[in-house]
C-alpha cells in the first residue's frame, strides 16, 4: 500500500502510465513513494483566527466593510502591519480588531474560522496556519483573497 496522502493514478499523456500523487502536497512523481517520503501531516485539525485585509487584485475585492474594495495591495500591507505592531504591542485585541477591520464575513466573530483541517483553505494560508504553535501570531500570509494575520488558537 501507498504511504497515506499518496494514490496512484493513470497518466493519460503517456499511454496510460501510472504516476502517484500526493493529495496533500499537491506533488506528482513518476515512481512509487516510500513512506520516508510523506510531509509531516501535522494535528488533523487546527483552530485559527484572521484579519483579511482585501484589496484591488483580490480575488472578491468587496466585503461586508466595502464595495468595491480598490485600495493597492502595498496599501493593504501597510494597514496589515499597523494593526499588527498594535496587536503585538498589547494596544490593541485581535478580535475587536477583527470584527472592525476584517475583510472576511469571520469578522463578526472576532475572525474565528472555527476548526478546519487540510484541504480546505488555500494553501499558504493552511501552511502557515500549520506552522504556528496554538497561541502563535502570523506575519503577513499573502492568498488570492488578499492579505491575512493569522493567529492559531487550537
Ligand atoms: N471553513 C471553511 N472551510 N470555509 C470555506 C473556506 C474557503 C477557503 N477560504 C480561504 O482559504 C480563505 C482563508 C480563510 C478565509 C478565506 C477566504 C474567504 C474570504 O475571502 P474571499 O473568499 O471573499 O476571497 N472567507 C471564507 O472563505 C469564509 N467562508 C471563512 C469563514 C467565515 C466564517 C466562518 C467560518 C469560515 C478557500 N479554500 O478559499
Amino acid at each position: 500500500p501507498l504511504p497515506s496522502g499518496w494514490i496512484a493514478k493513470t497518466s493519460k499523456s503517456h499511454e496510460g502510465r501510472t504516476y502517484y500523487f500526493n493529495t496533500v502536497t499537491g506533488k506528482s512523481q513518476w515512481d512509487a513513494p516510500t513512506s520516508a517520503a510523506v510531509a509531516p501531516a501535522g494535528p488533523a485539525t487546527v483552530r485559527a483566527s484572521h484579519i483579511l485585509v482585501k484589496h484591488a487584485g483580490s480575488r472578491r475585492p468587496a466585503s461586508w466593510r466595502a464595495d468595491p474594495i480598490t485600495i493597492s495591495k502595498e496599501e493593504a500591507l501597510e494597514k496589515l502591519a499597523g494593526i499588527r505592531r498594535a496587536i503585538v504591542a498589547g494596544e490593541a485585541d485581535f478580535a475587536e480588531v477583527a470584527s472592525k477591520e476584517s475583510d472576511c464575513s469571520s469578522a463578526r466573530r472576532g475572525g474565528d474560522l472555527g476548526e478546519f483541517g487540510r484541504g480546505q483553505m488555500q494553501r499558504p494560508f493552511e501552511e502557515a496556519t500549520y506552522a504556528l504553535k496554538v497561541g502563535e501570531l502570523s506575519g503577513t500570509v499573502d492568498t488570492d483573497s488578499g492579505v491575512h494575520i493569522i493567529l492559531r488558537t487550537a
